[in-house]
């Protein structure tokens, strides 16, 4: 029988995706509006603290398109303290007007396919994969997936092997895109709907288009690869809330 790969897991994350509630945001006082701009401000300053102590990561869109507004994404060493800051993003006044749109539970995965016989716990190049610090990239893109499971293309009927070559191809390809798109794979088997979550990165949002449609091509993909919906944004920074949330 096929054996599992052994994966190397490193912090966990949270993908958490709101959509702002603007009816209720234009009632709000001027007050209100003011305490919620002051608490998301520093919610989201004790989280890049949290990311200078390399303890964990931040990143904030603007996501375009009517599934949602806004993407908070988090890193942590345990899942506990990401169900912490979403309970504490929760109490916040901003919060209000922050409709949950989608929420994606995963941990930074890396599969030993490729394994080149180094210690994961001290090579340094592993560490900083499985810890990753987001990269502060213009544009994302995050969509959830699956390998198949149907009679013919099953991924988790494949000998080791045979998945290790497909993922190597898979390699070869994302490699062409060094410096234009740069990935965070996460593993949700067992957290959340999915079994994978895709984030990209990218200077150029067209490369996402570009890489994913040559992907689509791979055996991997073409064969074995679900998708679900797909969230597109920019990186927006702190000091953009206000800008965003003006009327
Ligand atoms: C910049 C693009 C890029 C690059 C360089 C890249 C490389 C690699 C390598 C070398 C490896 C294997 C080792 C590891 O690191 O885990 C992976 C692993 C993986 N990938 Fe990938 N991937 C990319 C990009 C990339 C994309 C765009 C997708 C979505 C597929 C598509 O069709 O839309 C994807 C998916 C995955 C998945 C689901 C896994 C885990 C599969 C498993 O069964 O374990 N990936 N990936």
């Amino acid at each position: 029988m096929p054996e599992a790969v052994e994966t190397l897991d490193g912090w966990y994350c949270l993908h958490d995706f709101r959509q702002v509630d603007w009816t209720a945001w234009k009632l709000a006082s001027e007050e209100e509006r003011k305490q919620a701009l002051k608490e998301l401000d520093e919610l989201l300053s004790g989280w890049e603290e949290v990311e200078s102590n390399k303890n964990g990561s931040v990143g904030f869109y603007q996501i375009i398109g009517q599934k949602a507004d806004l993407l908070f994404m988090n890193l942590r060493p345990t899942m506990e303290e990401l169900t912490e800051l979403e309970t504490a993003f929760n109490k916040t006044k901003m919060a209000e007007f922050l409709i949950p749109a989608y929420s994606f539970v995963s941990v930074v995965e890396l599969s030993t396919y490729m394994a080149k016989g180094k210690d994961p716990d001290t090579d340094p190049e592993i560490q900083a994969r499985l810890k990753p610090i987001l990269p502060k990239w213009d544009h994302i893109c995050f969509y959830p997936m699956d390998r198949k499971r149907e009679s013919d293309n099953n991924w988790f009927m494949e000998e080791k092997d045979e998945r290790g070559r497909l993922m190597y191809e898979h390699g070869m390809t994302g490699r062409k895109y060094a410096g234009k798109v740069r990935q965070i794979i996460t593993g949700s088997i067992g957290f959340d709907d999915w079994e994978w979550g895709v984030t990209l990165y990218a200077h150029d949002m067209l490369q996402f288009k570009k890489l994913i449609y040559e992907m689509r091509f791979d055996e991997v993909s073409a064969r074995f690869a679900e998708f679900g919906e797909f969230f597109v944004g920019h990186r927006k920074s702190k000091d953009d809330v206000e800008k965003i949330m003006d009327v």
